[in-house]
């Protein structure tokens, strides 16, 4: 069976934190707070309400209750409709094409809510997914590996490769016992020798290349 490959989204496809950014910057005008670039990008990958919360938090704001619950909601609605500063990363089509035209099973798992997830992956015109896990898909978000093997339960089963560019996913990976891409380029914080990984790759060019290596050593 050939293996699925399933991707994290925000910084492992898209690089999505300038959208990310200036929508929390709209969210957060009228409480008069603004944040950095690094601020923002620094709390993606543990989904949206825990970004809205870290940044309020870190401006003395709370980060539960009612005036909280609206102001994710306001992110989220701004965000969902903010695609003009997210672009993909150099090479990803290709990689995509390649690996399903050689019958490689394709899906996201992200931690991003599953709205603005099918809204970005339909602004760029990204139908090869045949399972798409948000966020909110189930009660529990990576590195929980709940989604992960929701979204390999939905490709059918079979071997898997994960590809990701955060600790999030690289905790993940080891929780559902999978192997592990770490795309170098995207959020990480962590230096790349801490995060346990299969191989890593800052070029999708090399993608289906360390797939393939890795489907064959799987092989039985
Ligand atoms: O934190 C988020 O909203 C999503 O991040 P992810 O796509 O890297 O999981
Ligand atoms: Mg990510």
């Amino acid at each position: 069976m050939k293996p699925a490959v399933i991707f994290d989204l925000d910084g492992t496809l898209i690089d999505s934190a300038p959208d990310i950014h200036a929508s929390a910057n709209r969210a957060f005008a009228p409480l008069g707070q603004s944040f950095s670039r690094a601020e923002v990008q620094g709390f993606v990958g543990r989904g949206a309400p825990n970004l809205i919360s870290r940044l309020a938090q870190s401006r003395g704001l709370p980060g539960t209750g009612a005036a909280f619950d609206d102001l994710l909601a306001r992110f989220l609605e701004i965000y969902e409709q903010s695609h003009g500063l997210t672009a993909l990363y150099p090479g990803v089509l290709t990689a995509l094409d390649d690996l399903a035209r050689t019958g490689a099973r394709l899906g996201v798992c992200t931690n991003k809510p599953i709205g603005p997830t099918r809204a970005v992956l339909g602004h760029f015109r990204l139908g090869c997914f045949a399972a798409v896990v948000g966020g909110d898909s189930l009660p529990v978000k990576k590195p929980d590996p709940a989604p992960l093997l929701h979204a390999l339960d939905l490709l059918g089963g079979g071997p898997m490769i994960f590809v990701g560019d955060s600790e999030v996913d690289a905790e993940t990976a080891q929780a559902a016992r999978v192997p592990f891409l770490l795309f170098t380029e995207g959020y990480r914080k962590t230096p790349v020798e801490a995060l346990t990984h299969q191989a890593a790759f800052a070029d999708f060019a090399d993608l289906p290349g360390l797939v393939a290596g890795i489907s064959a050593t799987a092989a039985p």
